[in-house]
């Protein structure tokens, strides 16, 4: 690995399969060349809305457990990005199709949703700030990077393709921004109470959350039939 590698990557380098099998899962790729069903993408955007839901408490909590104004305001940023522009993206796509807010609220809740986001909860909880800032990474630098990765592609914009929407969203520079934040925020936290002992304890969250993205994705392809 590159001499000066972030938090981040050391913590990629460490799961290599867990995160490849995340950010190249089959349903990324078919978001990328328009080929996904329709009905996939339904019931994985009515379920990434309870998702959410959860994840803003998750960045609530890293609020609370902040232990300095710098700690408060990354944790507040994530949570406002969550609130005030992701949740919008999914309540215009749902719009869309006749949903609004209170049924989004009323869909039962997928079993891949409720794994992931309480396990994100309960390591925040458990553990400091670093463990949940940890367990949230996959989640906020993976989607840029898997956006980024699909806008390369010509597919991603072509007008027939259903899902431009989504891939330009998070490509955009806002989420970019947002995932360059996640990762200073880790190092950040790293240089205050990271050590050698702690690091394969570290590797185990990302790696359990990365698994429990593709599960996430794959919850998408086959829940919707
Ligand atoms: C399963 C799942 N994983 C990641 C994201 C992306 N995401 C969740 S919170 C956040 C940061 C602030 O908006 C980002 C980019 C998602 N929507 N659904």
């Amino acid at each position: 690995m590159a001499e000066g590698a972030d938090l981040f990557d050391r913590l990629v380098a460490e799961s290599r399969d867990d995160w490849a099998a995340y950010v190249d899962h089959s349903f990324v790729r078919q978001l990328g060349n328009g080929t996904l069903p329709a009905r996939a993408f339904r019931h994985y955007l009515v379920q990434d809305y309870l998702f959410l839901i959860h994840f803003a408490r998750a960045y609530a909590l890293a609020v609370y457990k902040g232990q300095s104004l710098a700690d408060m305001q990354a944790a507040f940023t994530g949570l406002k990005a969550i609130l005030d522009v992701e949740m919008d993206l999914h309540v215009r796509l749902c719009g869309g199709w006749g949903l609004g807010p209170a049924d989004l609220e009323r869909a039962t809740e997928a079993k891949a949703t409720m794994a992931y986001t309480r396990y994100v909860l309960e390591t925040g909880m458990r553990g400091d700030l670093l463990d949940l800032h940890v367990a949230l990474a996959p989640c906020v630098v993976g989607y840029a990077e898997i956006a980024r990765r699909l806008a390369a592609d010509p597919r991603a914009a072509a007008e027939d393709n259903s899902y431009r929407a989504w891939i330009a969203e998070y490509s955009g520079e806002a989420y970019q921004q947002v995932a360059a934040g996640a990762r200073a925020t880790l190092d950040r936290l790293a240089a205050r109470s990271m050590t050698q002992q702690r690091f394969p304890q570290l590797v185990t969250i990302f790696r359990q959350a990365c698994r429990l993205e593709a599960d996430f994705w794959q919850m998408g392809l086959t829940g919707a039939f």
